[in-house]
């Protein structure tokens, strides 16, 4: 009760992330999503702000959280600098936290049960959920010459937000207080070239796909005629087909989904890639439109924009299928992987001794691999446990059969091994022969894991730190390296050259003095022919002038 009402207060969690080119209008989307100015533009910080969203309330500021740049400023904070130019923006990744009340519009939420529906409830006859949304963005991506850094940061980020789920969970005292960041999905924003996917694309897309639900959407679909933006649509979609992008897909199961269901997977498939159109202008009604010479246009106006769509898609039919997907199949399945390398590391690393260490409370790899050894691990999903349970329990068919839909005769086999790897462990640790007191080791092994998983996940974050660091400093070095060998050489060529007009200046004067002493030589005679008087006036004039 007291965890549900927690719940409730908190609000159900949501995390949306925009990804895409600088310039293709993933501010301007998120100030339509909203409706208010959420963001300013990079390039017009002054502009004036967009009116607020009564509904939609501000709880933590943008916040950068990562970054990597090899000027050392973070994208998002950077002016335009000329002076910079020639260095790579890097990319960086902010969040923005608030809270959305939905006032007499509940949800509609497609899962019947869902932990999080304990957020809505009935206020006098009207319901009211709250969401707790994150709004992640980039900034940066594209404008490099070299993009393997903006994909790295972006699923390294993304990664971090599984591990710390993860380092959660495995822990037998729970944070109250911890915060789910895991991004449910991520919109990528194809700029709208005509020309269908290209390689940033498709390899962005694909990196992002492990960790969340990707949606890809055609941004400034103004720029396309009716017959271009189908086939531009139909373009994407055979690329995504041609290089595999698992990007999330309305799939309908006949046998499962109702006929609603199926109708409306069924056309919003035949819509991807969304493409839509955004405008910070407002008209006199209050909504959002885009000027032209020509008229007027509602971007929320189904025949020009996917806008409409979109957002009920987000906030409405898919939202509780978002979240399903991104904690029952990519988080399970990045769960399995991570503690099986866990595993696989330890064991190959620890051999024979592993044995001696088992006995060792302290909480360390060693103990971690052993505990895995002993149980004879085969499968990395043996180690799956119920998610956010205090108190793993060996899970019966009945419990695996609730969870999971094992209507199809590989999910049953895969289940059925799963059933019995967690049972084999259980097994064996409870008939080990260093169990002293009945229930006892159960405890301190299950503490073992709490603490190692935690600890190997925070090692190996440590470890990427470290890497990424000294990554950076190589990077400076370098690049002063190249500066003082620039500096050196222009030193060495500004020396060259005064040497030179130094030798110029030599040249010049004693080609000078010997063409005065010839022409004194020949002046001479000249001279000599001057009259007496002459030469004494001369004087005589020099003389007065000096007096
Ligand atoms: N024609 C057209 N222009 C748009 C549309 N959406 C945004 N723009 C314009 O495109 C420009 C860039 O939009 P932003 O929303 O700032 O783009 P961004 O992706 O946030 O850019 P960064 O902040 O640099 O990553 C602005 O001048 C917008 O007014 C659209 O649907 N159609």
């Amino acid at each position: 009760m007291y965890r549900r009402k927690k719940d409730h207060k908190r609000g159900i969690t949501y995390s949306l992330m925009l990804v895409g080119d600088s310039g293709t209008g993933k501010t301007t989307f998120a100030n339509n999503l909203l409706e208010m100015g959420i963001f300013p533009h990079q390039y017009e910080i002054d502009a004036p702000k967009l009116a607020e969203n009564s509904r939609v309330k501000v709880v933590k500021p943008t916040m950068v959280l990562s970054y990597n740049s090899k000027n050392g400023i973070p994208s998002h904070m950077a002016q335009f600098d000329a002076s910079r130019e020639h260095f790579e923006p890097g990319v960086t990744i902010t969040s923005t936290s608030m809270e959305i009340s939905t006032g007499q519009e509940p949800l509609p939420s497609r899962s019947s049960v869902s932990s999080d529906s304990s957020s809505t409830t009935q206020n006098g006859g009207i319901s009211t959920d709250k969401i707790a949304f994150s709004l992640v963005k980039t900034y940066g991506l594209g404008e490099n010459i070299d993009n393997t850094l903006c994909f790295n940061e972006i699923t390294a980020f993304l990664e971090q937000q599984f591990d710390q789920v993860l380092g959660e969970e495995t822990r037998i005292k729970r944070n109250p207080r911890f915060e789910d960041t895991r991004v449910h999905v991520a919109l990528y924003f194809i700029p709208p070239t005509g020309h269908g996917l290209r390689e940033m694309d498709v390899e962005m897309m694909k990196r992002l796909s492990r960790y969340t639900n990707v949606l890809p959407i055609i941004s400034r679909a103004d720029s396309f005629t009716k017959e271009e933006l189908a086939k531009y649509k139909k373009q994407i979609m055979d690329d995504i087909e041609r290089f595999n992008v698992p990007v999330y897909k309305f799939e309908v199961d006949p046998e499962e989904d109702d006929m609603e269901t199926v109708e409306e997977n069924q056309a919003l498939a035949m819509l991807q890639p969304f493409a839509v159109m955004c405008s910070d202008e407002r008209n006199e009604n209050g909504q959002f439109v885009r000027h032209y010479p020509w008229g007027e246009v509602k971007v929320d106006d189904d025949s020009f924009s996917d806008l409409r769509i979109l957002k009920n898609v987000l906030f409405g039919s898919h939202f509780q299928e978002f979240k399903d997907t991104t904690q029952n199949f990519l988080y399970e399945n990045y769960r399995a992987e991570k503690l099986s390398s866990v595993s696989d590391w330890d064991v190959d690393k620890v051999g024979d001794t592993a044995a001696d260490k088992r006995n060792s409370a302290a909480p360390s790899l060693s103990n971690f691999a052993s505990l895995i050894t002993t149980g004879q691990f085969k499968s990395s999903n043996s180690l799956a446990m119920p998610p956010r349970s205090d108190t793993p329990t060996t899970p019966n068919s009945k419990d695996i059969n609730q969870g999971f839909d094992i209507e199809s005769p590989a999910l049953r086999q895969e289940s059925q091994s799963i059933r019995l790897g967690n049972e084999e462990i259980i097994n064996n640790i409870k008939n080990s022969p260093r169990s002293s007191a009945p229930g006892s080791p159960d405890k301190s092994k299950l503490r073992n894991i709490s603490e190692t998983v935690p600890y190997v996940l925070k090692h190996e974050r440590i470890i990427a730190k470290q890497q990424k660091l000294e990554e950076l400093e190589a990077q400076s070095a370098r690049e002063l390296q190249k500066r003082i060998h620039d500096l050196e050489k222009r030193a060495a060529d500004l020396k060259l050259r005064e040497r030179l007009l130094r030798q110029q200046h030599l040249n010049g004067s004693n080609a000078s003095m010997r063409s005065r002493s010839s022409s004194i030589a020949q002046a001479a005679p000249v001279q000599s022919t001057l009259k007496k008087e002459e030469s004494v006036t001369d004087l005589a004039s020099i003389v007065s002038g000096r007096a």
